[in-house]
């Protein structure tokens, strides 16, 4: 049986992105979002992904960002994915995926059934679709809260597409989360974090090491 891949999202420091690497996660996220204390400086993240191991897809993600935003980011850091994570539409993908010739995930927030179309529709769009919890009203940041959804909302739904699972998911829950949606890929931010913003390398070893013991069904 393949492991679940693992996105740790939100490294901010080179010590992060060595042990997320070692620990055998297979993508590591950069946020460029000034709202959140994962963001980073351009430059900041040009001197991390540098440094990065080659086995670790580095993904950006970004927030309804400008093209003058994602051209910057383009030329200066090597990327593997861009990560959309706000209200793109689906042309707004389209056309980032055309112009910067990265594959593209989108992430959908999920609270009800009602929020089940969206994925659909972006999943004809995107190389990839994220499913995260949807932020609270009024939340700062649109991803990134530890909250997580009601996972039985995405029981017998299957994309086209690779999807990843996303949303308050802990070392603790994760293997639970795998078994009930049957996700291959999962992510993680809050859940592997000291205090906010600041990423605990225990829990990253943790989270990574019960992601890919968990069971996934053949659904
Ligand atoms: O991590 C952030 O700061 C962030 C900011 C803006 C949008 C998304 C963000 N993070 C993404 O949110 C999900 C869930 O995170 P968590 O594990 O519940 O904290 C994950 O995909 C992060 O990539």
């Amino acid at each position: 049986m393949a492991d679940v891949r693992v996105k740790i999202c939100g490294l901010k420091t080179p010590d992060d992105v060595a042990v997320a690497a070692e620990a055998g996660a297979a993508y590591g996220g950069f946020v460029f979002f000034p709202k959140s204390p994962r963001h980073l400086e351009i430059a900041e993240a040009r001197a991390l992904t540098q440094g990065a191991p080659v086995g670790l897809a580095k993904v950006a993600l970004v927030v309804d960002a400008d093209d003058a935003l994602l051209d910057a980011l383009c030329a200066a850091v090597p990327l593997d994915m861009l990560q959309l994570h706000g209200r793109e539409t689906p042309e707004r993908v389209s056309e980032v995926r055309a112009r910067y010739g990265l594959p593209v995930m989108k992430a959908v927030g999920v609270g009800g059934t009602a929020d089940l179309q969206a994925l659909d529709r972006y999943s004809a769009v995107a190389d990839q679709i994220l499913v995260d919890a949807k932020p609270p009203k009024g939340a700062d940041l649109p991803g990134g809260n530890g909250l997580a959804f009601d996972w039985r909302l995405l029981a017998g739904r299957r994309w086209t597409r690779p999807w990843m699972l996303a949303g308050g998911l802990t070392p603790e829950v994760v293997g639970q989360a795998v078994e009930l949606t049957g996700a291959r890929q999962v992510d993680v931010s809050s859940g592997v974090e000291a205090a906010r913003g600041v990423k605990d390398h225990g829990l990253i070893r943790a989270f990574v090491e019960a992601a890919q013991a968990a069971p996934v069904p053949r659904l």
